[in-house]
């Protein structure tokens, strides 16, 4: 939904609120966010998260603590960034941090993980009344025919069949739903990218799998029915349709965020590169370091979007 607003300069625009696709929401004396051990009875959810206008998301919780206190000295803020709070300490499904305008939310492996953590996330936007948030996920990810290390911003989120589309089953029926991102997000992150050192960054189409090994054609997993020739001919198909890297989550994320009016980008660092194998053998201390670099990026894009810097 959205509502004519004023900036500080005084000059209109549009505010953007969180748009709800449920008629049924608003009939609910009461809705309980389950997975997050909050609700709308039991919380202030405008007083909570009102003020939030990033939303960071990533499957790791270790991941999404280690963002939380990054981007809490990155905006100067007071308090001890050591000392955050997890939000969702109730239950041990998901981590969340707040931290400012920004919440840090992880989201654990896979559709099914991702999609209970979205659906109760854009209704406590909504309930919280947030407006104008931009969502962004930080993962990892295999590259196609990519240097290790490399952070690729999603242009398109596709699907096994290198659709740019999500099929959800509703009632025994598949339904498909367009996975467009934000272009002008993905844009400003690639010029964020010119401006920081050590960020090799890329555009490319994500390609979103149900599955880690046979899923993204890997030969190393309990269960492997293909050959190596096959292997490589899948991988050569994706690379020609503009395939740069395989993750788990992109689509649905994508798909949840445009049909509720939200903003929303993937940023995937990528581990390894499939034609090169399937075994992530990178040292752990190494494989830290990638898993920053989205952390950067982003990072610079909110502080640039908060007018911390130029
Ligand atoms: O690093 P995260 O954000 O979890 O993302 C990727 O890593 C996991 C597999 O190792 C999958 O969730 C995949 O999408
Ligand atoms: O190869 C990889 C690496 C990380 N995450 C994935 O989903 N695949």
């Amino acid at each position: 939904m959205a509502t004519v607003s004023h900036n500080r300069m005084g000059n209109k625009y549009i505010e953007q609120t969180v748009h709800v696709k449920n008629p049924y929401l608003d009939t609910m004396e009461e809705d309980i966010l389950y997975h997050f051990s909050l609700g709308t009875k039991t919380h202030n959810l405008p007083d909570m998260f009102g003020e939030i206008k990033f939303v960071c998301v990533g499957g790791s919780a270790t991941r999404m603590k280690a963002f939380a206190q990054f981007i809490h000295l990155e905006l100067n803020l007071p308090g001890n960034a050591e000392e955050l709070e997890d939000i969702c300490k109730g239950t041990d499904r998901y981590c969340m941090y707040k931290v400012g305008p920004v919440l840090s939310i992880s989201h654990g492996m896979g559709v099914p993980s991702i999609s209970i953590m979205l659906h109760e996330l854009i209704k406590l936007l909504h309930h919280a009344q947030c407006c104008d948030v931009v969502l962004f996920r930080l993962g990892t990810s295999g590259g196609v025919g990519l240097a290790p290390g490399t952070v690729v911003v999603t242009e398109k989120a596709v699907d096994y069949s290198f659709l740019p589309q999500f099929e959800q089953v509703i009632l025994g029926k598949v339904i498909t739903r367009s996975t467009e991102l934000d272009e002008g997000v993905a844009q400003d992150l690639l010029q964020c990218s010119s401006e920081l050192q050590n960020l090799p960054t890329v555009l490319g189409n994500t390609m979103c799998t149900h599955d880690f090994y046979e899923g993204q054609g890997r030969q190393d997993g309990a269960v492997c029915s293909f050959s190596q020739e096959e292997k490589l001919e899948y991988l050569q198909k994706a690379y020609e349709a503009g395939v740069r890297n395989i993750e788990m989550e992109s689509t649905v994320f994508a798909a949840m965020c445009r049909m509720c009016d939200l903003k929303a980008s993937v940023i995937c660092v990528t581990l390894l590169d499939r034609f090169e194998g399937d075994q992530i053998t990178t040292p752990h201390d190494v494989l830290v370091e990638y898993q920053q670099r989205p952390q950067v990026l982003v990072a610079h894009f909110i502080k640039k979007r908060l007018g911390l810097i130029a």
